[in-house]
């Protein structure tokens, strides 16, 4: 019986009928060339889907208040693991430093501009006003009568906060004014030189109007603009996280210097000479106002205004006074430590994935997702939807912040409130199995704040040792390990630092210590399961 319906590939398949021997080894060959490149790329898929089934996804959420931190420990991690995407986007920073810039300069104006009346002080002024009580943070917290067993001390018992401890700049002044009557010439001139400064950096205004545009999205309804009461309650400009405002950024950006320069003389760049060819109008404007800003942060007499007005700049986010002739000149891109030093309110929640480009040991199987969020207090009701799957959180306390109030609530104070968001992620059921790390932050702040003479004892009612950093750093790390011990529903390791993320070299040290605890813990639990 004949074949009617030949299968077509086998047909086309078939060796021709007249091939020689020599074709047909030269076939053999090339056929078994063909299966040997087929079986690697087989090979390959399978290592692949292996690769990607084996690898380990650690979550790592970053809490803790507005200001104390979450995103420039984000940007510390990712100048370390990915290095050049960092680089890549340090220029796009230049413009919220020059925003950080214009308001710091604005906050001198506006304190120049409300000068106090001889005699009576702006803490006078407001000392009737209601006092500071303590109340809940956000998270649920628990209030309980067990006792720690820290030294016999309650975890409560510390935190007793004084009444008077409100710590807003305008509060917290307690000085009068000096000036007699027959300083009334001084004054005078004095006036006149406050409105020389006034006039001549009228083109900030501006300025600051340019890059509110620049930064925020123009559909974006939260407040931008600066409060007009007090010269640091000012309504901050924010983001939502992410790499839309940078995308808005490199869009909006008038000239950047070629990737390639950046990428050949990096030490150039950070360097704050990146070879710029032309800046742009902000840019232009604060070069041209370099010199009044100059005079004016270190004009005497305005120095005296703002240590009378308990304005310390220095310790406000997105300070650059100091660094007023670099930042201000036209070639200027921020270097590593401008790009930590600047200061972005975020709105918002957003993920940050870090494959890790230290292709060494574990790592290279490791991807991390970092989540950063706002901290101010409309903002904490978006941090609960990641407590169910998070495998550890990195929890901030700004230490430095025992004589402030919250920017949101000038009833609560900053210490304070760090607290009870301990308390609450100490005691969440949700989070009895991850692993919490804490930073007591901004200790290079709290040092110089305990150094120029404000107490801890006139803030904290049961504080009552030196007023020296290495006692008052102990004494706070003692009292949140109490937390930590009594609050966990079950017991866990106490993990905790004293920190100054915006310092590149400690920090470094103290994230890779963080980075292999999480791993390490997160092997031991995909063990167990
Ligand atoms: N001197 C000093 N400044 C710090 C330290 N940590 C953060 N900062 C600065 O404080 C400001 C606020 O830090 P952010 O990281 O933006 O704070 P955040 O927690 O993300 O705040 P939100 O986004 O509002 O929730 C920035 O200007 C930082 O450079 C620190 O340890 N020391
Ligand atoms: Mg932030």
């Amino acid at each position: 019986m004949g074949t009617t319906s030949e299968d077509p590939l086998d047909a086309a398949l078939r060796p021709p009928e007249n091939e020689t021997a020599t074709e047909r080894a030269v076939r053999l060959a090339r056929e078994a060339h063909a299966r040997e490149v087929s079986a690697a790329i087989d090979a390959n898929i399978r290592a692949e889907r292996q690769a990607k089934k084996k690898k380990k996804i650690v979550r790592l959420l970053l809490l803790g208040q507005s200001e104390s931190g979450k995103s420039t420990t984000l940007r510390q991690f990712q100048r370390l693991y990915t290095p050049t995407a960092f680089r890549e986007e340090r220029v796009l920073w230049r413009a919220v430093i020059q925003l950080n810039v214009v308001r710091s300069v604005r906050v001198i104006l506006d304190a120049l501009s409300q000068p106090c009346s001889p005699g009576v002080s702006p803490a006078r002024t407001h000392s009737n006003r209601p006092r500071p009580r303590p109340r809940q943070g956000s998270l649920h917290t628990h209030s309980t009568s067990n006792t720690s067993h820290h030294g016999g001390m309650h975890a409560d018992e510390w935190s007793h906060f004084r009444p008077d401890a409100s710590g807003s700049f305008e509060r917290a002044d307690s000085g009068a004014e000096s000036d007699s009557d027959g300083e009334i010439r001084t004054t005078t001139r004095r006036s006149s030189r406050f409105e020389h400064y006034q006039q001549r950096l009228i083109p900030l205004r501006h300025t600051e109007q340019l890059l509110i545009a620049k930064l925020v999205p123009p559909n974006e309804d939260e407040a931008t603009h600066l409060g007009r009461r007090s010269p640091v309650k000012q309504k901050e400009v924010f983001v939502r996280p992410g790499p839309l405002w940078k995308g808005a950024l490199a869009r909006a950006r008038v000239h950047f210097p070629a990737q390639e320069a950046l990428e050949v003389e990096p030490r150039r760049a950070s360097a704050g000479d990146t070879g710029l060819e032309s800046a742009d109008e902000v840019q232009e404007t604060l070069h041209a106002c370099a010199e009044d800003m100059i005079d004016l942060w270190h004009d005497k007499n305005v120095q005296r205004v703002l240590k009378r007005k308990k304005i310390r700049l220095e310790e406000l986010p997105g300070f650059f006074l100091n660094d007023l002739e670099r930042v201000t000149a036209l070639r200027y891109s921020p270097s590593d430590d401008d790009v930590l030093k600047a200061r972005l309110k975020t709105v918002g929640v957003a993920e940050y994935k870090f494959e890790m480009e230290v292709q060494s040991g574990r790592e290279s199987a490791t991807e991390w997702r970092i989540v950063d969020v706002g901290g101010s207090r409309s903002q904490r009701q978006t941090w609960m939807p990641f407590f169910d799957d998070v495998d550890a959180i990195l929890f901030l306390a700004p230490i430095s912040g025992f004589d402030q109030v919250l920017a949101e609530d000038n009833q609560v104070n900053r210490l304070e409130d760090s607290v009870l968001l301990w308390k609450g992620l100490c005691s969440n059921k949700l989070l009895q199995n991850v692993e919490l790390v804490l930073f007591l932050n901004k200790c290079d702040i709290l040092e110089k704040k305990l150094e120029s003479g404000v107490r801890m004892s006139r803030y904290i009612r049961s504080y009552d040792k030196p007023n020296d950093f290495p006692t008052v750093s102990k004494y706070l790390m003692s009292k949140f390990n109490a937390i930590h011990r009594e609050y966990s529903p079950k017991p866990r390791k106490f993990y905790a630092f004293c920190t100054s993320v915006t310092d590149t070299t400690t920090t470094a040290g103290i994230i890779a210590s963080v980075r292999d605890m999480v791993v390490r813990e997160n092997l031991k639990k995909s063990k167990l399961l």
